[in-house]
């Protein structure tokens, strides 16, 4: 099956207005922590605009980052990504990742050259926190780009920032007190990424040929993404498996996601829903006579609870009709259970 053949043109995510949370009355501020999360229970995937992250910063980090995928290949590779499936940090170059659902425990050769047979067309940078003493960060030679470093691990907490609001928001809305999820995350464990989908004939992506990123969860607590008005981010649609509805590019709203891991911290409640990145939905994304589309940006942040703090399903997740489904666990068991059959 082509990867758009079973596409809903509409854009249907429901938009919150986080500055009703952040400058606002008791009353707003509860009824806009419960818009958010019944918006998390249902797709999964919600806009945020208001969300803090201040827009020259956010052009600045697009234009910064264009500047970096836009060196020639022997400058990008001078700070590699690591090999395996543990570190993500530095460059990954196009064909080097290969984003799956499956799980390193079915992980054999044969498998793995099978998914492979499709490559995914991006390219990607990894930063974490500078304090993060279990994957130091790795940079490019200062002279390669001189403001990479400095921007990156310095907007790597302006991020937080706007996510640990969301997280109070969610806290609130889910029934439980305000910090209670923010308590977990000291901001050292989360990764930002920055993506380039170089332009490519539109024919491949419709053929099957290669893909831009393929459906699959995201296995932090919660996801926040930031994306050039280029399109073609899809989520699975919540009453339909296996049918994608377009995430449009929304001006100065950032698309938050439920991570694998905040599902199952919510008893399943709240959902980790599929999402792919497949074609522009608009046809003027799409050029010449070889039809190629546009090359695409985004800016994806991951957030991680610490990975030694204990996991136990929300209270607020829990009653006689839905008791508890999982264990405590904590972050670093879980990330090994659910390691990625990636590279
Ligand atoms: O580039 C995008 O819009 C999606 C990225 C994504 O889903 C991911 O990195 O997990
Ligand atoms: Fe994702």
């Amino acid at each position: 099956m082509s990867p758009n053949a079973s596409t809903t043109p509409t854009t249907s995510l429901p938009l919150i207005d986080l500055a009703n949370f952040t400058n606002s009355s008791r009353e707003s501020r509860l009824k806009t922590a419960k818009q958010l999360v019944s918006a998390c229970r249902t797709t999964g995937f919600v806009y945020i605009v208001n969300h803090g992250v201040p827009k020259h910063e956010l052009d600045r980090a697009f234009a910064i980052s264009s500047k970096f995928f836009a060196l020639p290949q022997e400058e990008k590779m001078k700070a590699p990504h690591p090999p395996g499936w543990s570190i993500h940090r530095g460059y990954s170059w196009p064909g080097f990742e290969k984003v799956s659902n499956a799980t390193s425990s079915t992980d054999d050769e044969a498998a793995v050259q099978k998914l492979r047979e499709v490559q995914d067309v991006k390219e990607s940078y990894e930063v974490g926190s500078e304090l993060n003493p279990e994957m130091p960060n790795i940079w490019p030679p200062e002279e390669v780009l001189p403001e990479w470093r400095p921007f990156m691990s310095k907007f790597y907490w302006t991020c937080f920032e706007t996510a640990k609001t969301v997280l109070r928001a969610l806290a609130l809305g889910i029934g439980l007190e305000e910090d209670t999820l923010v308590k977990l995350h000291s901001g050292h464990y989360n990764q930002l990424r920055l993506l380039n989908y170089p332009a490519i004939p539109a024919q491949v992506l419709e053929e099957g040929t290669c893909e831009r990123m393929p459906a699959h969860t995201d296995w932090s607590t919660m996801t926040m993404l930031w994306q050039d008005d280029c399109g073609g981010l899809q989520v699975e649609d919540p009453n339909h498996v296996g049918r994608f509805i377009d995430v449009e590019p929304v001006e100065g709203a950032l698309v938050m996601n439920i991570g694998d891991l905040m599902m199952r911290w919510s008893n399943d409640v709240l959902r980790s829903t599929m999402h792919r990145v497949t074609l522009p939905p608009l046809q003027d994304r799409i050029k010449g006579e070889r039809r190629i589309t546009r090359p695409r940006k985004s800016i994806v942040y991951f957030l991680a609870t610490d990975p030694d703090r204990l996991i136990e399903v929300m209270s607020s997740c829990v009653d006689e009709n839905r008791p508890a489904k999982y264990e405590p666990i904590t972050q670093r068991d879980y990330a090994s259970m659910r390691a990625r059959m990636q590279y």
